[in-house]
């Protein structure tokens, strides 16, 4: 069965980069995923201003506006981080909140999907053939969790450590 997911207050909300779960990442507090991966757009860019001004965002909805707003002052080097920041910030999440870690391991190997009707690269899109690359991280993510966890690898699908780590490589 396919898990969909969106909106925060619906079921499995809080796999949601607005979930109201705080992250450290380098002694820098962020009161949402979406707050990290915004201000992280201008990290290194012409506009460092706005990191402060996405930090202190009320709401991730509004981190998310100010984070959209001129592309042109975004990092060069955006569309080849952006999947690694947002990786360290979901994992990071998940490592941090005991109560969503073990909804994430309790998907079992469920395929996750981040239900958004317009966003066609993290979300599938309203027609639902979108890459889904918010999903894929927090499969990812899941798995990782379990190699940190002992107790949850024979979960794994593969019989041997070697076969593994091929899977994670691969
Ligand atoms: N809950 C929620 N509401 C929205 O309005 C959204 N767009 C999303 N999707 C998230 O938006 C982020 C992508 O932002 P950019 O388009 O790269 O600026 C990412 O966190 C999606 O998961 N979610």
């Amino acid at each position: 069965m396919t898990i969909y997911f969106y909106k925060v207050d619906a079921p499995f909300g809080c796999f949601s980069n607005f979930s109201l779960h705080p992250i450290w990442i380098d002694g820098v507090y962020w009161q949402t995923v979406e707050h990290y991966y915004q201000a992280h757009k201008f990290v290194g860019g012409k506009n460092e201003s706005a990191i402060a001004k996405i930090r202190k965002a009320k709401t991730p909805a509004e981190a998310a506006q100010i984070g959209r707003a001129c592309p042109h002052q975004w990092r060069s080097d955006w569309d080849l981080v952006k999947l690694y920041i947002m990786w360290e910030g979901v994992l990071t999440k998940f490592m941090s909140h005991a109560d969503i870690q073990a909804i994430l391991l309790s998907t079992g190997e469920e395929i996750l999907v981040e239900d958004s009707p317009v966003d066609y690269y993290w979300g599938c899109g309203e027609d639902r053939s979108g890459l889904n690359k918010l999903g894929q991280i927090i499969m990812n993510v899941r798995q990782e969790i379990r190699w940190r966890k002992p107790e949850h690898t024979w979960q794994l699908k593969s019989s041997s450590v070697d076969e593994q780590l091929t899977e994670l490589v691969l």
